[in-house]
């Protein structure tokens, strides 16, 4: 038992569920990108640091194609569970990404602003092709419109924490994706 499990009020995705998932969305990617020699994964952090690394690991051990790992991280939220829209970028990508197959893979697609912020962007940086995978959206918090070519879970508008995901920087180490109690936010 973790010390979080009192603050949690109920599980909706459980850790044997996150990794059956992981593998899943591995093997469509690898059977997509079966013709490339290699992929670049854009890692949004910090939100989605969990799956990164074990949806590369998984991309290896299903035979994809070598990937090389790369990490941005960008800002639109403040301090609660809103997002602001305004999106600024904490860390830029190392190198150049022209002429690569980019996958951006995400956490969380939410209200949309962030992800389709950052589409734009990479696409101005020339990328070969940009595809996104992301292990949750919650399709009725959807303010833009963006194409996720892989999504793991559909999940309700509910904030969630867990498994990366945060509430006030908190509760990322937690192994499965839960609901936080109501009183937790009056803290
Ligand atoms: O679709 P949206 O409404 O834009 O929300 C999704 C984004 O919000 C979260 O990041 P956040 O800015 O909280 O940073 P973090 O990953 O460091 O927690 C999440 O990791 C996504 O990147
Ligand atoms: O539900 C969420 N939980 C944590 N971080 C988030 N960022 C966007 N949506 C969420």
């Amino acid at each position: 038992m973790g010390w979080y499990d009192a603050d949690i009020d109920r599980v909706i995705i459980t850790e044997e569920e996150l990794r059956g998932k992981t593998a899943e969305l591995a093997k469509q990617v690898a059977a997509d990108y079966a013709s490339v020699d290699g992929l670049l994964l854009v890692c949004v952090l910090k939100g989605a640091v969990m799956f990164m690394a074990d949806f590369s690991r998984e991309l290896g051990k299903v035979g994809g194609p070598p990937v090389e790992l790369e990490f941005m991280a960008v800002s639109s939220y403040g301090q609660g569970t809103t997002s602001s829209g305004v999106v600024r970028i904490l860390k830029d990508l190392d190198r150049d990404i022209a002429g690569k197959h980019v996958i951006v893979v995400e956490d969380i697609v939410d209200s949309g602003l962030t992800l389709s912020w950052l589409l734009k962007y990479l696409e101005s940086r020339s990328a070969k092709s940009v595809d996104v995978v992301a292990l949750f959206r919650k399709p009725e918090a959807i303010k833009v419109p963006v194409p996720v070519k892989y999504v793991g879970f559909d999940i309700p508008t509910e904030f969630v924490v867990g498994y990366g995901l945060d509430y006030s920087e908190r509760y990322r180490e937690v192994p499965y994706v839960g609901i936080l109690k109501p009183e937790v936010y009056q803290r």
